[in-house]
């Protein structure tokens, strides 16, 4: 370690993520769907009083995904600066950046489905 903890930097870094939070959701049509996603299945908890390890899971699901997202949206952002044109490593680097965020929004929708619907089974 070089000294002391730096509290100012340590706080400039986390302004610099919020404002990084900030442009995914602002700027990115995907994170925008997540977003909503995310607010009907807050919706849907509440409606359906779910426990607290439910509770976890979604936040844990949420959390994922999101994460997933700001990272696939800064690897397109530098791969756009890398090749504006088209190039076959882009397209690989690119998908295989979505394959991230895909595999961990099918495992939010398993998440999603074994919480929800045996109760809105039981709803109707
Ligand atoms: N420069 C490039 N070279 C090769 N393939 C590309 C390139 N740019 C995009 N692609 C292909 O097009 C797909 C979509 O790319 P794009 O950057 O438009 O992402 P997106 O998911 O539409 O996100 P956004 O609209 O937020 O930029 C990529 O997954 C890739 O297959």
């Amino acid at each position: 370690m070089n000294g002391p903890i730096n509290i100012p930097k340590a706080l400039r870094s986390f302004r610099y993520a919020g404002v990084g939070i900030y442009n995914l959701f602002r700027y990115e049509n995907n994170a925008r769907i997540h977003l909503m996603a995310c607010i009907v299945v807050i919706i849907a908890g509440v409606f359906f009083k779910i426990s607290p390890v439910e509770w976890l899971l979604i936040v844990i699901q949420i959390a994922l995904v999101w994460s997933a997202e700001a990272f696939n949206t800064a690897i397109e952002k530098l791969a756009d600066l890398v090749s504006a044109d088209y190039h076959p490593v882009i397209k690989i680097v690119k998908d295989t950046a979505a394959a991230g965020v895909l595999i961990l929004a099918i495992s939010a929708v398993i998440v999603g489905g074994v919480i929800f619907i045996p109760k809105v089974l039981l709803f109707f």
